[in-house]
């Protein structure tokens, strides 16, 4: 089914509250409250076609904006690629100019609200740090004080959201180690994942659990409930697909760049191949693998939501 491209925009105040809008009564989805916007017309750019949309339901002049996410939903009848944009700065006051009813609302309320299914893992996305910090092995440490004095490094560095990776470690060996890691994280009110067994990050109390492309592959049902983060490894299209059919919140996508030789795990993809894939990603998507913070731009640009990465992820 061929997907039908539409840009929204994330509009914020100056408390950080979202402007949503509610689907007018009569058009698809009708009831439901989302990022305002709406289809791009033939040779529009996504920036264009958002400055566009705006005028004509809201009312109100857009100066600025950048792209923050993409993915591709289907819907039963239906395909749509929603490319949402974060809005810089506009002039106006917004005003339901189709009659819509307009609400801003803290990312809190938003989730309480019935909204488009495309944009639950946007949603999600949004509370998140695009910088997702994924830790060295601790096993390349001379002992635990100096891993756990480098997990606080980065959480000292302003990482919102680090990745407990420790695949040479047994879960008897993992758990003391991730609830130690987990109490730095809260100190410093980052979301920490842990990359091992779904119940062992329930147990340990983690925001979430990432599963490695083994893990992914194996997988039948989303691990976790709706309100903990579920990311996943992946490299093909394939993997894409699965991570979305099994309704989990983001992916990395990998590698996009060389991670040095003898480390490649599936081909090189560079930012082409990532953005190819993105495009039809049902989820978003942080770009791994040779990437750094500083390829955030880059990742956006791509389609992508973040980047994530260990070596580059360091506190200097
Ligand atoms: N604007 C917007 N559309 C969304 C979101 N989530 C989501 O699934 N959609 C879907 C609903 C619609 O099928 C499509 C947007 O089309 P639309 O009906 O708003 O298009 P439009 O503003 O150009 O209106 P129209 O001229 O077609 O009447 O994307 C969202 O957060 N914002
Ligand atoms: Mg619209």
């Amino acid at each position: 089914m061929k997907s039908v491209a539409v840009v929204a925009a994330v509009l914020r105040d100056g408390q950080g509250r979202l402007l949503l809008a509610q689907r007018p009564a009569g058009k698809h989805l009708a009831g439901r409250w989302e990022f305002p916007g709406g289809k791009l017309e033939p040779d529009e750019s996504p920036a264009e076609g958002l400055v566009r949309e705006l005028a004509e339901e809201l009312g109100i002049g857009i100066t600025r904006s950048r792209p923050l996410l993409s993915l591709t939903h289907h819907y039963e009848d239906r395909c749509i690629r929603l490319l949402l944009r974060e809005v810089g700065a506009w002039e106006g006051v917004p005003t339901g100019l189709e009659g819509q009813a307009l609400a801003w609302v803290s990312l809190e309320q938003a989730g309480t609200l019935p909204m488009p299914a495309a944009d639950r893992p946007m949603l999600k996305a949004l509370a998140l740090d695009p910088r997702y910090a994924i830790s060295p092995d601790p096993a390349a440490f001379a002992d635990t004080e100096s891993f756990l004095s480098d997990w606080e490094s980065r959480l000292q560095a302003g990482y919102g959201w680090v990745q407990l990776r420790a695949n040479s470690l047994t879960a008897s060996e993992l758990r003391p180690l991730a609830l130690c890691c987990g109490a730095l994280a809260r100190r410093y009110r980052a979301r920490w994942m842990l990359n091992a067994e779904p119940t062992l990050a329930e147990a340990v109390g983690a925001d979430g659990v990432h599963l490695s492309l083994e893990r992914l592959r194996a997988c039948r049902a989303r691990p976790l409930p709706a309100d903990r983060i579920v990311t996943a490894s992946c490299q093909t299209a394939e993997d894409l697909r699965l991570a979305g059919r099994l309704g989990l919140d983001l992916v990395t996508l990998s590698p996009v760049a060389s991670i040095g030789p003898g480390r490649s795990s599936g081909p090189q993809l560079d930012w082409s191949g990532f953005e190819r894939l993105c495009a039809d990603s049902p989820l978003p998507v942080l770009a791994l693998g040779g990437v750094g913070p500083d390829d955030l731009p880059r990742a956006r640009a791509a389609g992508g939501f973040g980047v994530a990465g260990t070596s580059r992820f360091d506190a200097s």
